[in-house]
């Protein structure tokens, strides 16, 4: 294929601004699928992410356009995930294109990650056209929004193309746009082989298919391939496009985007970021900026019934297989039994785990409250990375106490600035830039202890603006902090899965709120069962759950057996989420239930 007629163009948005929606008209109108074929939003291929409405894998699709002027083009539009969470997957995506478009809802303006992925888009020094989208809203101000684009982000927003995705308004002109505007791929096809690795996933008959970009050179199926990163070198089986199916192909080409299979049987060898090159004749330098891909927040996931394990076991390593930024190990809690120790990379991508544990493996599991990665330097001058609050030394030997911080970006109309400074300094954050804009938008910038941000910040944001506020993160570093470890006692036995890390100086109210919390979670008992809050073996509040005096049985004498059957199945419902610690059911809610109790009381 001419470079010259070869557009690689991504969109860009924040969530739920249209992306998927426009994918669909793009699709439609290039004829990659017929109208009677479409299911609606089909680069969403998992179920699961269809009813989320996100989008978790990058897939891409060549579109097969012919422009006003007659001139058949090749557009590659990559997908990019929307998520913060899956922030480094978003920039490989970006760094395998030359142009993006850039969504914005008509009616919502430019939020925290339409912000934050226009930055990514410029830093990757792609072209960026502005899109308004859903201009049929009744609530649509095209106006507004192009201005918001202009000062929020600084783009000009004169070529700015007003569209509806879901009637199909301006879809021609989009593309058009991409052919005008988007440059073509640059790149020698002389050079020794050099291809970005953006995505990767496991299929269960083919191994792991590889999504890549060609700067330089050509690939084929039969040459045999290095990747750079690790060194490991493998035989081309086979290259091809998404059209959106798969299609195989004799060979890719300077600039073009498509797959290969190549017998790659672990995801950890194909990482996404990595460059292939030809192994009888390497490209000088890889592509730059490779990061491994770290989990940032770990949980600890165990079977509600013990005999479980290794189902979790096993679905676990099944999940692993496609998911190459999930990490976990076993681990044994004295409260919990036999379970597993999770890292994720941030809490939207816990809750697709979790769904997916329960969903596709059918496991019920308790899951511990998130926390994140804590440096601790010993007494005898080693440092340790600890993933479980349980493991944290004893005071007495810890030296240096580190937590990861964020970087956030909000994004609010100003009348909500107020509430929400308030609620970053209650986390402990430290205000780095705050911004007026004269469309009456406000960009606010903080470093926050990710601590913080993962027990309720999201929530007490979108609350103290009503909604209107949006966020973007990354963790950035690390910074000191006075924290001590925070143990909740059932019965004088510390639950090891309650423990949480929190600040010295909301320390002693959190342990007060959260003692209060468990006595109203605990169910009543056949005998009283006490709750104490600890810090470092002090004991700092006390409640107690009474004893049940009536057997729940009792009610139903006069012998209605059929009664008394649905009143055991529900006990037995109830008994899902249930974990016996010592003698006392203590109940899921229960373990998340730090996540619920705030600082500010
Ligand atoms: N009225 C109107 N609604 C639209 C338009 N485009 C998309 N929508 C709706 O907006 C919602 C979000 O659209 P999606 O296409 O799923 O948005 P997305 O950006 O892909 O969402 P994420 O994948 O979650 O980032 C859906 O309910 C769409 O039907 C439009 O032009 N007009």
């Amino acid at each position: 294929m001419d470079p010259r007629y070869v557009r690689n163009f991504s969109i860009i948005a924040h969530i739920d601004h249209g992306k998927s929606t426009l994918a669909d008209r793009f699709l439609e109108l290039t004829g990659a699928l017929q109208a009677r074929e479409m299911e609606a939003q089909v680069l969403d291929s998992m179920d699961l992410e269809r009813e989320r409405g996100i989008t978790i894998k990058a897939h891409s699709v060549r579109l097969d356009y012919t422009a006003l002027d007659g001139q058949p083009y090749v557009l590659n539009l990559i997908d990019t995930p929307g998520h913060v969470d899956f922030s480094y997957e978003v920039t490989r995506s970006l760094s395998a294109c030359e142009g993006a478009l850039l969504l914005v809802d008509a009616s919502q303006g430019v939020q925290a990650q339409t912000l934050a992925n226009a930055y990514l888009a410029a830093n990757n020094n792609l072209e960026i056209i502005p899109v308004i989208n859903k201009i049929d809203l009744p609530g649509a101000m095209p106006d507004e929004a192009k201005r918001q684009i202009e000062e929020i982000i600084g783009l000009d927003a004169d070529g700015a193309i007003l569209a509806s995705a879901k009637e199909g308004i301006g879809v021609r002109d989009i593309l058009e746009a991409v052919v005008e505007r988007v440059p073509p791929p640059s790149g020698s096809s002389e050079a020794p082989l050099k291809a970005l690795i953006y995505d990767s996933w496991y299929d269960a008959y083919r191994g792991v298919i590889v999504q890549i970009r060609v700067i330089d050179g050509t690939i084929r199926a039969g040459m045999k391939v290095t990747m750079m990163i690790n060194g490991q070198s493998y035989d081309i089986d086979q290259v091809g496009i998404f059209s959106p199916k798969p299609l195989p192909v004799e060979s890719l080409g300077v600039g073009e985007v498509g797959f290969v299979i190549a017998n790659i049987k672990r995801l950890g060898d194909a990482q996404i970021g990595d460059t292939i090159t030809e192994a009888a004749r390497p490209t000088a330098e890889p592509f730059p900026g490779f990061q491994e891909m770290k989990p940032m927040v770990f949980a600890g996931l165990y079977p509600v019934e013990g005999h479980q394990y290794p189902e979790l076991r096993d679905a676990l390593e099944k999940l692993k297989l496609n998911d190459a930024a999930f990490a976990f190990e076993p681990e044994t809690s004295a409260a919990l039994g036999f379970g597993f120790r999770c890292g994720f990379l941030g809490l939207l991508h816990m809750e697709i785990v979790q769904e997916r544990l329960e969903r596709e493996f059918d496991v019920d599991l308790v899951t511990t409250a998130p926390g994140v990665l804590y440096r601790v330097t010993t007494t005898d001058g080693e440092t340790h990375e600890v993933d479980n609050p349980s493991k944290l030394p004893d005071a007495g030997r810890i030296s240096r106490l580190e937590e990861p911080i964020i970087t956030a970006i909000i994004l609010t109309p100003a009348e909500y600035v107020g509430g929400i400074l308030q609620l970053c300094q209650e986390k402990r954050g430290a205000q780095k830039n705050i911004e007026y804009m004269t469309s009456g938008r406000v960009v606010i910038t903080y470093e926050l202890p990710f601590n913080e941000v993962v027990l309720d910040f999201y929530d007490r944001l979108k609350t103290v603006s009503r909604g209107y506020a949006s966020l973007d993160y990354h963790v950035t570093g690390y910074w000191d902090s006075p924290l001590v470890k925070l143990d909740i006692l059932v019965n004088g036995e510390p639950v090891d899965a309650l423990s949480i890390i929190v600040h010295r100086d909301t320390a002693y109210g959190r342990g007060r709120l959260l003692a209060a919390k468990m006595r109203e979670l605990i169910p009543r008992q056949m005998f009283e069962v006490a709750i104490q809050a600890a810090i470092g073996g002090r004991i700092i509040a006390r409640e107690s759950v009474k004893a049940i005096r009536k057997n729940v049985l009792a009610k139903c004498y006069g012998g209605d057996i059929s009664r008394k059957r649905k009143l055991l199945e529900k006990q037995k419902e109830g008994k899902k989420r249930m974990k016996r610690v010592g003698r006392v059911e203590i109940p899921q809610e229960a373990f998340l239930a730090v996540l619920k109790v705030g600082t500010d009381a």
